[in-house]
């Protein structure tokens, strides 16, 4: 998906809202146990009663990777299952991924490669500091983004994106400055953690642009209204995730109706900011 059909599915849906699959065998609903595949049978009622409201979902690797084959299998399941609402959501693989050149091109053919590894994400999250020649083997795909991490949600940020050179330079600044020049904004998106929501006008600042993918709402305690009031720039230019506030929203047999109720609220909110 390009940049111009995203904008136009923000505009169509009136929402800026990631779910995130972060799907965990431990707190799936009980009653899917005993289905074939759990975590897919979850994914795709999650994805059935969330889709009209959300614009983008995000399966994080880890809870796929965890589970070896099954889970690999799971993921696969649900990417095909994305794949058959290609134009009505943006797919991003949370894999924050990077390498030398040569392997970064394995990884990115591992997310972008359907005739090579069977996935076809819009998107993949990648770790930027091994420099320019490990994220730029992502950028050769056509229609294809990579999301670097800018300015993580987690407390951990502050031990080395929040630190400050000589001249006072914070270090995610610097990531976002330099990184910005070996793409564009229709290629690349950073990650920029609610958590720290007032940060966003810094960030701002340098890739004023820029697409930002926003964790953070819902489970960590981020505020939509600030990440909004400082995020936002004409072409809404965030999706912000949120993967426990409403996948788990029940863990009983209404889950995917409860995780409607919890992405339609945010989509309702997200309106309201977007107008
Ligand atoms: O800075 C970051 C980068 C990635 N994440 C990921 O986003 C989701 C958040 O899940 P919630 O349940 O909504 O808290 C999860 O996959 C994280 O690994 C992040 O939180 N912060």
């Amino acid at each position: 998906m390009n940049r111009e059909q995203l904008i136009n599915l923000i505009r169509q849906k009136q929402s800026f809202l990631c779910v995130g699959l972060d799907s965990d065998m431990d707190k799936i609903p009980a009653h899917l146990r005993n289905t074939a595949d759990p975590i897919y049978e979850f994914n795709r009622q999650i994805i059935d009663a969330t889709l009209p409201y959300a614009v983008a979902y995000k399966p994080n690797l880890a809870f796929y990777e965890s589970r070896g084959i099954p889970g690999l299998n799971s993921l696969y399941k649900t990417m095909a299952y994305l794949e058959s609402f290609r134009d009505q959501c943006f797919t991003i693989a949370d894999a924050k991924r990077g390498d030398i050149g040569n392997t970064s091109t394995q990884y990115a053919k591992a997310f972008f490669g359907k005739q090579d590894s069977g996935l076809d994400f819009d998107a993949v999250t990648v770790a930027p500091y091994m420099g320019e020649d490990s994220v730029k083997p992502f950028l050769a795909f056509e229609n294809k983004w990579v999301i670097l991490l800018a300015l993580t949600s987690n407390k951990g940020a502050s031990d080395f994106q929040l630190t400050e050179d000589r001249q006072g330079e914070k270090l995610f600044s610097r990531v976002l400055s330099t990184s910005a020049g070996w793409g564009n904004a229709g290629n690349m998106m950073f990650v920029v953690g609610a958590t720290r929501a007032e940060m966003l006008a810094e960030v701002r600042k340098i890739v004023p642009e820029h697409f930002l993918l926003v964790p953070g709402v819902g489970a960590q305690g981020g505020s939509l209204q600030e990440v909004a009031k400082y995020g936002l720039n004409k072409d809404c230019g965030l999706l912000v995730n949120a993967s426990r506030s409403i996948i788990y929203a029940s863990g009983s047999t209404d889950f995917a109706s409860k995780a409607a109720e919890e992405a339609k609220a945010m989509q309702k909110e997200m309106a309201g900011l977007l107008v």
